[in-house]
């Protein structure tokens, strides 16, 4: 009989399977290690095996112990896998940004999950981080395997990953492309496998991380992203920059399209950071003859991310484009007890439809910069520090109500900028009772305004402005503008 003793003797030993689409034009063979066949369904079972393990045999981890660990998810995952087989708790902190079905995931592993706020500096308490140290100082028996800063971590690349992908491609791998998040991937893999080719005559393997655009190691400086599970805002202990040779920014919107394009041109249902790694490895290998093998890491599926990249309205309200989506029809048998008709469409109806339905919103913004007799910039807006007073003069100068609050920055602002907004309601009372006009807007922040994308027809979105106020537009995750019920109003007037 063929069998495992545990799901635990199942991690690695993940396959190496070659793109053959969107490698068009490439000569270069590359190929992805698919890591969502791990049975936690990512890379993260292999660094959760080797902590917990260690952790046991320096007496870190004892009998009825639990594990408390900040993550973005796949370390949850794993860690519950393997402590549940080896009887500990676990307390998970994840941040916001986390989607909702990779928390059902810890949760159905009878993990007990805590969301903090992604929108937090790394060093605050209220931080994934900081929130973990208080948990693990506050349970007994806890244990935080930190994979952050566990050599635990980078070991079990430096043992499994690194020769798997040596021994997979006969030695003849050139280049090795991986995101980072706590580095430990990227450090362990790339050292062996640098360490293990140091001496051929075509030189060592070349070292790629792949990194979402905002993140530190490509120079950002931790501004927000949507790829979830790579990039950091702050270096970690276990991310040695002397492994990589280079570091490749990737947007999210690059991002995202290439994970779409994996799942409908090579059939591989795979998560966002292996999409932006696909993206980097493509570079890379765009310009390398015919015997470089491209080897890229695939850290987990796309199934924990269909509500996002794989999701057309999320993608559209975050204003990232959709090409090659695919339609949902029901087809059943007619209701018994006679069938319900729409109301026919009015002729106003009709009318609104063919005004709004031939403009997108970054159409509305361009018309509207356009008009010499608009005053009105793209983006009005205060942030968290901004006063009172500040706040009001800019309503009164421009005759807007609604602020949205977003975080200082030179920069065009990111969605995940968003701190809030604020209304001159709010303002004049703060102003005519207890605030003195320096006060800060924090003190009086509100809940943000709607979110609307660039790319969806105005028809598509003015039922929402109507009901809900003034929109933030959100053009491939940035903030390009507010658009307000008086914009289509100008548009249905003209
Ligand atoms: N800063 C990152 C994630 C850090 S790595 C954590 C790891 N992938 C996990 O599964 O916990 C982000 O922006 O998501």
């Amino acid at each position: 009989m063929k069998y495992a003793d545990s799901v635990l003797d199942l991690i690695g030993h993940t396959p190496l399977v070659k793109l053959n689409k969107v490698t068009e034009g490439i000569d270069a063979t590359v190929l992805v290690k698919l890591e969502y066949l791990n049975p936690g369904g990512s890379i993260k079972d292999r660094i959760a095996l080797k902590m917990i393990e260690r952790a046991e045999a320096e007496g870190k981890l004892s009998p009825g112990g639990t594990v408390v660990e900040p993550t973005s998810g796949n370390t949850g995952v794993g860690l519950a896998m393997v402590a549940q087989q080896k009887g500990y708790k676990t307390v998970f902190v994840t941040p916001d940004k986390v989607g909702q079905e990779k928390r059902d995931v810890l949760r159905a592993y009878g993990a007990d999950v805590v969301v903090v706020a992604s929108a937090v500096a790394p060093d605050s308490e209220y931080s994934y981080y900081g929130v973990s140290d208080r948990l693990t100082r506050e349970t007994e028996g806890a244990y935080k395997p930190d994979q952050f800063a566990n050599p635990a971590a980078p070991d079990s690349h430096y043992e499994t990953t690194g020769p798997e992908i040596w021994a997979d491609t006969d030695g003849k791998i050139t280049h090795f492309v991986a995101g980072a998040g706590t580095g430990g991937t990227i450090t362990g893999t790339g050292r062996y496998l640098k360490e293990v080719s140091k001496d051929r005559p075509e030189g060592p393997v070349k070292v790629v991380v792949s990194d979402p655009d905002g993140s530190v190691y490509s120079g950002g400086t931790g501004r927000p992203y949507f790829v979830e599970g790579v990039g950091e805002d702050m270096w970690p202990g276990n991310y040695d920059p002397a492994v990589p040779d280079e570091v490749q920014p990737v947007t999210d919107a690059e991002a995202f399209e290439m994970t779409r394009r994996l799942a409908q041109e090579e059939g591989l249902l795979l998560g966002g950071s292996s999409g932006m790694a696909v993206v980097t490895a493509l570079k890379v290998a765009k310009d390398l003859p015919k015997d470089a093998v491209v080897v890229v890491l695939a850290p987990d599926s796309g199934r924990g991310y269909l509500a996002k990249i794989f999701n057309d309205q999320w993608m559209n309200a975050h204003g990232f484009p959709t090409s090659g989506g695919s339609a949902e029809t029901t087809a059943f048998p007619p209701a018994v007890g006679g069938a319900t008709t729409a109301a026919e469409p009015t002729e106003t109806a009709n009318q609104t439809k063919q005004i709004l339905g031939t403009t997108t919103v970054k159409e509305l913004l361009e018309t509207r910069a356009a008009d010499k007799a608009s005053t009105t910039p793209a983006l009005l807006y205060v942030s968290p520090e901004s006063s009172l007073q500040t706040a009001a003069q800019i309503m009164l100068r421009y005759g807007v109500d609604q602020l949205p609050v977003l975080a200082e920055t030179d920069e065009t602002p990111r969605a995940g900028e968003i701190r809030g907004s604020i209304t001159s309601e709010v303002v004049t009372a703060a102003l005519l009772t207890q605030a003195g006009g320096d006060e800060p807007v924090a003190a009086h922040i509100q809940a943000p305004l709607v979110t609307v994308g660039a790319h969806q027809q105005l028809v598509d979105v003015y039922t929402t402005i109507a009901n809900q106020g003034p929109a933030v537009v959100l053009d491939a995750g940035a903030v390009a503008g507010v658009i307000t019920a008086h914009d289509l109003l100008a548009l249905a007037g003209n």
